[in-house]
């Protein structure tokens, strides 16, 4: 099998990625729906747009092909009529249309547009206003249902391009995702694992989407080509972790041998892992203190193959640094603060995401500017440092990391 993807760690110098740039979906946020669509402010779009072509172009400053999941979705959509009506008849399913006036009157609008405005649609979401179904809809007429606006609703956080799946050795995980506001977004992703000629029959997938526990990308970090780190977090549970571990150990395309499980906060500012603590070098990390414990101890669980077939072994540590060195085979470490551990300046980089950096070969990273304290100890640990804009992309709760999917990096 000609390989798609390789990404054998968190540090190898980053050849392919994977973007989306912030479109019309996040002009569709207002104050009534940015809970539930999981945002915390209203970027500002001409901006934001701005600074997300100032990271790509970083990226490709420094030798990395920029892809976009727009593009890809919309040349799989393109290899036949049949892919895309089976598309729409999906993203409609998942929606909980199935038949009827409003399946049918949202899949004839939606057949109604070129290909590219097609995918703009399904990023923008579909508002009532827009088209006529002509029949008596109970969404429409119960004023309070949190509904009201939209038959299919934006994907504002479809930038995050990390979360929906996560590349994994020569694999993926394709992720089914926590919150409604972001499940529809990993179905982009199935269809172009499936249809895309630069995928389809190249990519092993190690747990799809079709599970009823929750598992989000910003939670899986590859140590190295046998160690994947996995948040227990707000966004991914024990339970997916548990599963994932165990297909790993046993696919034979699997190189991984162990899964450390690190248990976070559940809260919005800590989402993911990736919020919290990622790669900088072999030896290198970035962690925000808030996630320890007074006593300095967090929960870690170091997930090896048991004696039995589909038997796992769990051994519970405390000591986040203990763990690192162990499953890395590491004596030493440089566990960088966030802020420094200032009880204001930690808190608040970490915010915008300043423990959130994307490394783009060892000791060698992007990161948000506006984080600048972090920045500063970051250099003066060696780290070298390409900063990029974020006075509206932060506004998302994600940095580099978050914003980009990594599809290929050299080997270590
Ligand atoms: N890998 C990450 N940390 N992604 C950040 C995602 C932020 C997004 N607003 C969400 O809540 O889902």
């Amino acid at each position: 099998m000609d390989n798609a993807i390789n990404v054998n760690s968190e540090i190898g110098k980053l050849k392919t990625v994977l973007l989306h740039r912030p479109g019309e979906e996040v002009e569709n946020i207002t104050p009534d729906t940015m809970d539930r669509l999981l945002f915390d402010d209203i970027p500002y779009l001409e901006i934001a747009q701005k600074e997300h072509d100032f990271f790509a172009q970083t990226l490709r400053d420094t030798g990395t092909e920029v892809l976009y999941i727009e593009q890809l979705i919309a040349e799989t959509l393109d290899t036949s009529k049949l892919v895309r009506e089976g598309f729409t008849r999906r993203y409609l399913e998942e929606h909980g249309y199935s038949r009827g006036k409003t399946f049918e009157g949202l899949a004839e609008y939606l057949n109604s547009f070129t290909t590219k405005d097609f995918i703009e649609k399904i990023y923008a979401g579909v508002q009532k206003k827009e088209i006529e179904i002509p029949h008596e809809v109970l969404s429409d007429m119960a004023g309070s249902d949190a509904e009201k606006l939209f038959y299919l609703d934006p994907l504002p956080n479809a930038y995050f391009t990390r979360d929906p799946q996560a590349s994994m050795g020569i694999g993926m995980t394709v992720n089914r995702m926590t919150f409604a506001a972001r499940q529809p977004e990993s179905l982009l992703t199935e269809y172009v694992l499936n249809h895309h000629p630069r995928f389809a029959g190249k990519v092993p997938v190690w747990r799809n989407r079709n599970h009823q526990t929750r598992i989000e990308g910003g939670d899986e970090l590859i140590l190295s080509k046998n160690v994947v780190a996995i948040g227990v977090s707000e966004r991914t549970s024990s339970k997916s972790i548990q599963q994932l571990a165990l297909e790993l150990f046993k696919n034979p395309l699997s190189t991984f041998d162990t899964v450390l499980a690190v248990e976070i906060p559940h809260n919005h500012a800590m989402m993911h892992l990736d919020t919290v603590f990622t790669m900088i070098n072999r030896d290198q990390f970035t962690v925000f203190p808030g996630i320890f414990h007074g006593d300095g101890s967090i929960n870690t669980f170091i997930l090896t193959p048991g004696k039995q077939a589909d038997e796992i072994k769990i051994e519970h540590l405390t000591d986040l640094e203990a763990a690192l060195k162990r499953v890395l085979n590491l004596t030493e470490l440089d566990l960088i603060e966030c802020g420094g551990g200032d009880s204001i300046i930690a808190p608040r980089e970490q915010w915008n995401d300043g423990s959130n950096t994307l490394a783009i070969a060892p000791g060698e990273i992007v990161t948000y500017d506006r984080n600048y304290i972090t920045i500063e100890l970051l250099k003066k640990h060696g780290v070298k440092v390409h900063e990029i804009l974020s006075s509206e992309l932060a506004r998302g709760r994600g940095g580099a990391r978050c914003m980009s999917q990594p599809l290929w990096r050299e080997d270590l």
